[in-house]
Order: C-alpha cells, then sequence, then structure tokens
C-alpha cells in the first residue's frame, strides 16, 4: 500500500509535483500516467525516499520508505535500470544486492529463474540490450520479495514478446496480493496492463479511477467536421444541442449530434463542409483530452494512431 497526502515537491520556483493525495491498493495493478514532465518520476523518487518533498509525505505499507529496516523486503523499485556495474555478471549484480540484506543465492538464482535470465546470469551486464536490463532491474526489485513494487517505465526497451511478458508478471504479482505501481506515458500500454490509473499532468492528478470508467467515459461518439466556416457552423450546431471543441483552426469535433443531422444543418445554412467522419474516441485521445493543457513539450502533430 502506498498513500501520498498533500505530497509536493518544488525545485527553486519549478513546481514538479503539486500538492497530491493518492492511495496505491494491494492486490491490483495501478497505472501511474502522465505525459513527459508531468512529475511521475518526482514522485516515485519521493516514495522511494531518493527525493525529500516540499510538502506532505507518503508513506509505504505504513511508514516513510527510510524508516523500514529492511526496505528490499517491504518494496521493490525499478527506477533506472542501467545503474549498474557493467563489468559484472548479472548474477554476481544482484549476489552483491541481495548481500545487503542477509538474502542468500537460493533467492538469486529464484529471481533469475522469475525473470527469465537463467541463460545470461553468467553473463557481463555491459554487454546487455536494454531488456536484458529491464529484467535484471526487476529480478533485483523482486529481490526481497516485498509486498510493493514500483516500476519506472518498465516496458521501456522490451521487445513485443517481453512487453507481454512484464503485462502477465505484474498482473500475476498483483494476484499474489502485491501492490503494483507502474508508470508509463502510454495510455494503450496501461489499458492491457493496469487494473486502476492514476493520471498526472503538471504535477496534478487529473484522474485516479478504475480503468473500466476511464474506458466507459471514452466510449462518447463524436464527429470530426472540416469547415472554412467553423464558427458559423458552430453556432448553428450548439443551436441543435450540439457539444462543440475546436481541434484545429477549420476543424471541430462535435458530441450528441448524428452525422446525418451535422450534414442536414450545414447543408440548410450554405456551409461549406471538407470532411465529415464519425469517431468512435479512443481510450488513448480520452487520455490525451484529459492531459491536453498539461503537456509540457507539445508537437505540432494532434492526432495519435487509434489504440486500443
Ligand atoms: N532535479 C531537478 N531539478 C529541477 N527540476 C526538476 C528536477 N527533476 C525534475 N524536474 C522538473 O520537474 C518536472 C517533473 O519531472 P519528472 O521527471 O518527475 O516528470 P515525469 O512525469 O517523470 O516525466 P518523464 O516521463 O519525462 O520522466 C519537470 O518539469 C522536470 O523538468
Amino acid at each position: 500500500m502506498i498513500e501520498a497526502q498533500s505530497l509536493t515537491k518544488r525545485y527553486g520556483a519549478k513546481t514538479a509535483v503539486n500538492n497530491i493525495d493518492f492511495t496505491v491498493r494491494p492486490g491490483q495493478v495501478t497505472g501511474f500516467l502522465g505525459p513527459n514532465g508531468a512529475g511521475k518520476s518526482t514522485t516515485m523518487r519521493m516514495i522511494l525516499g531518493l527525493d525529500r518533498p516540499s510538502g506532505g509525505f507518503v508513506r509505504v505499507n505504513g511508514k516513510a520508505y527510510a524508516r523500514h529496516h529492511a526496505p528490499l523486503r517491504q518494496v521493490g523499485a525499478l527506477l533506472d535500470a542501467k545503474a549498474v556495474h557493467p563489468g559484472r555478471s548479472a548474477r554476481n549484480h544482484l549476489l552483491a544486492v541481495a548481500a545487503t540484506h542477509r538474502i542468500g543465492a537460493k533467492r538469486v538464482d529464484e529471481v533469475i529463474g522469475l525473470t527469465g535470465l537463467e541463460s545470461v546470469a553468467r553473463k557481463r551486464v555491459g554487454g546487455f540490450s536494454l531488456g536484458m536490463g529491464q529484467r535484471l532491474g526487476l529480478a533485483v526489485a523482486l529481490l526481497g520479495d516485498p509486498a510493493t513494487l514500483i516500476l519506472d517505465e518498465p516496458v521501456n526497451g522490451l521487445d513485443p514478446d517481453g512487453v507481454v511478458w512484464l503485462r502477465r508478471f505484474a498482473r500475476s504479482l498483483a494476484a499474489e496480493g502485491r501492490t503494483v505501481f507502474l508508470s508509463s506515458h502510454l495510455m494503450s500500454e496501461m489499458a492491457q496492463t493496469a487494473d486502476h490509473v492514476i493520471i498526472l499532468g503538471r504535477g496534478r492528478i487529473v484522474a485516479d479511477a478504475p480503468v473500466s470508467e476511464i474506458l466507459a467515459g471514452a466510449d462518447g461518439d463524436s464527429v470530426r467536421v472540416r469547415t472554412p466556416q467553423v464558427e458559423h457552423l458552430t453556432r448553428l450546431l450548439e443551436a441543435e444541442g450540439a457539444t462543440v471543441s475546436r481541434a484545429e483552426p477549420d476543424l471541430v469535433s462535435v458530441k450528441n449530434l448524428a452525422a446525418s443531422r451535422i450534414a442536414e444543418v450545414a447543408a440548410g445554412a450554405g456551409v461549406v463542409v471538407y470532411e465529415l467522419t464519425p469517431a468512435t474516441r479512443s481510450l488513448e485521445e480520452a487520455y490525451l483530452a484529459l492531459t491536453r493543457d498539461d503537456v509540457e513539450y507539445r508537437t505540432t502533430q494532434t492526432s495519435p494512431e487509434v489504440n486500443r
């Protein structure tokens, strides 16, 4: 269980995490989502006692991380998979970390098996691919058989098989009753892995809900309408009870009105329409809509591939 209250982190004038409250519960996978720079890593670092909050607090399994006598046995974390001595073998690296907590070689070999590292366990970590490095990071996280796992962007660098493996693995850890908290900037990834998501935008929580709820909310149908007479058509459609939001200078998204009715209204008023496309909003779009105002560095591309 992870509990944050009024958790805040400021770096000079910049507020990276702004007074957030949340609880991550055992027995399920909780996804931590947000665009780059939203504050996910900073929050995870505070959970793990690597950064001091400027305000508020966060507890893991009932206590601040630093107050646990054997933190590896409470919390397993995967933050930066590259932070490993390159000359050591994977097994020796695990043995070295295990020794700090009086964890024996038997458990080291167990986690090697759990993470599928048997064939490379005696190879130098320096030659590992990113995916193998991620598996090794996970093996370290699991050494103490912790009740809580915190994984920062764990699918980064994994090949498609690795992604499927990690997804199943995260779910099996949660099924054992553990708290599994993993970050990602991809909603589509979380939709397949997490039971619950907490979405961060510019240091604030913009959603904290079961994935099923976000999916249900994402299914509102809309119609994309491209026209050079945006203002005029918007007024006409709103008079019909539609909700119209502007996506681009000449493009609107229309809800609560059928495409056929939009066409009739436009034709009746002599409004030129270049495009009229009924669209079902994908989960990815729902996520983008939630975080639209919170992206620090925006590209000019606005419509990602539909991805569910
Ligand atoms: N040590 C630091 N000093 C100053 N600013 C920082 C520091 N660490 C993070 N920030 C700023 O805090 C904000 C949140 O960063 P953070 O890395 O937590 O975001 P994130 O959601 O994890 O993003 P990413 O996916 O890019 O890692 C960003 O604006 C970042 O530039």
